[in-house]
């Protein structure tokens, strides 16, 4: 098969073709044969969208699929533009054993979703590190499910056992929670100190464990300073943000959406989403993950926190390259390079990021001449609506490859 447009890497954008050998990128060039497709100059080609952070809120317990599944959450991330995903691990039985952990892949595996999974153990009290390598993510304090730390010592000392691993942390310090749980909005109990205070942790963890760590939804601008610092000294730390952390803040909240608008972190401040912004395209920030977080509406508004955002990756992808003028070449870092890079020690033989010999044919395909509307019948999660409904974003998705397959 070969494929002919213009395409994006994160150091420039050429027009070529591509071709595809079964579910691998076998050549790129100039000229290479009659093209099956063809997109026109409207149209971007980027190596398949990653979204490393979601709930599908699937497991062996099949509690909670009433919200989502493998399939529905596989069906929404294609209808996003996402051809690949990275679950986390905060399920009702979750995968912090071998056992656990394949009992998990296993059901995944019953399930056959339409787009590859990578599945985080989690890190709870007292857990050890997996006989095999897997991305891990520790919750600092409580979010959401029973997976979380009472004080960050407790945390200190499971870290301990998981020298050199791949951490990833949602920064939010349990103590500092504690103190403001009393206060009257779901912003002014989880204030940014919370974050700040556990950024401070993470970081000391990651030096002192040698970890490969991540921060999670990053969300407030004080805490980049201490990001760069620790970059500057070496450590191995990189950064998420979310699509809500950088469309709403505060100042979009009103009596009525406060369930909808309600998800750990918190929205922060204008200043903070303009810092987020800023930190995303200069490259403190990473990965453009979403952190869908579905859940009945009846749930939000009863309040429970999350947002779900993977039918919507693509075109909010569209709203930050037309509206917010970040280059195509930033967006296929953090939204192709990157979280391949991250996912591809642990998913071979897929290898997802690029456009390049050796690659995973999936391609996401974005048109930034064709605005589109998000409505709630056009969602696939099973929770049913988005925070962006009504919402007009610029551009849409054109088509989508996965693994050598043209799936719309
Ligand atoms: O950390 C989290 C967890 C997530 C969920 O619903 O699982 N929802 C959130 O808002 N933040």
């Amino acid at each position: 098969m070969i494929i002919q447009g213009t395409l994006v890497s994160s150091t420039g954008t050429s027009h070529s073709q591509i071709r595809i050998e079964g579910n691998q990128i076998v050549e790129v060039g100039a000229q290479l044969g009659e093209p099956d497709f063809t997109f026109s100059d409207d149209c971007l080609i980027f190596a398949g969208m990653g979204d490393i952070h979601i709930h599908a809120r699937d497991d062996i317990g099949e509690s909670q699929t009433y919200k989502e599944d493998f399939c529905t959450a596989g069906a929404a991330a294609l209808n996003g533009g996402v051809v690949h995903v990275a679950d986390m691990p905060n399920n009702p039985v979750p995968p912090i054993t071998d056992e656990s952990y394949h009992a998990k892949q296993e059901h995944l595996k019953q399930r056959n979703p339409p787009i590859h999974f990578t599945l985080y153990a989690g890190i709870g009290p007292g857990t050890s590190p997996l006989t095999f390598p897997v991305p891990y993510k520790a919750y600092m304090g409580p979010s959401v499910g029973d997976l979380f730390f009472k004080t960050l010592e407790q945390l200190d000392e499971t870290l301990s056992q998981y020298r050199g691993c791949n951490v990833s942390f949602h920064c939010e310090d349990p103590i500092l929670l504690d103190e403001h749980a009393n206060a009257a909005t779901h912003e002014e109990r989880r204030p940014a100190e919370c974050e700040i205070s556990a950024t401070r942790f993470a970081l000391q963890m990651i030096e002192k464990y040698d970890l490969r760590g991540k921060l999670c939804h990053y969300s407030v601008g004080e805490g980049l300073p201490l990001i760069r610092e620790a970059r500057s000294r070496g450590l191995k730390v990189t950064c998420e943000v979310t699509p809500h952390h950088l469309y709403f803040d505060q100042s979009d909240l009103t009596d009525q959406n406060r369930g909808k608008m309600q998800m750990n972190p918190p929205l922060r401040t204008i200043a903070d989403r303009k810092a987020m912004l800023a930190a995303l395209r200069e490259g403190t920030l990473d990965y453009l993950a979403t952190d869908h977080a579905p859940h009945t509406l009846e749930e939000n508004e009863q309040g429970i926190s999350g947002q779900p955002h993977l039918d919507t990756y693509g075109a909010f992808v569209t709203w930050l390259i037309l509206d917010q003028k970040f280059t195509p070449e930033q967006a296929a870092r953090f939204c192709s390079e990157n979280p391949g890079e991250f996912v591809n020690p642990y998913i071979a033989p897929l290898k997802f990021g690029k456009i390049e010999p050796g690659y995973t044919a999936s391609l996401t395909v974005l048109n930034l001449k064709r605005p589109v509307t998000i409505q709630r019948e056009d969602l696939k999660t099973k929770c049913g609506w988005s925070p962006f409904e009504g919402i007009t974003f610029p551009g849409s998705i054109e088509a989508v490859f996965v693994e050598g397959q043209k799936t719309r």
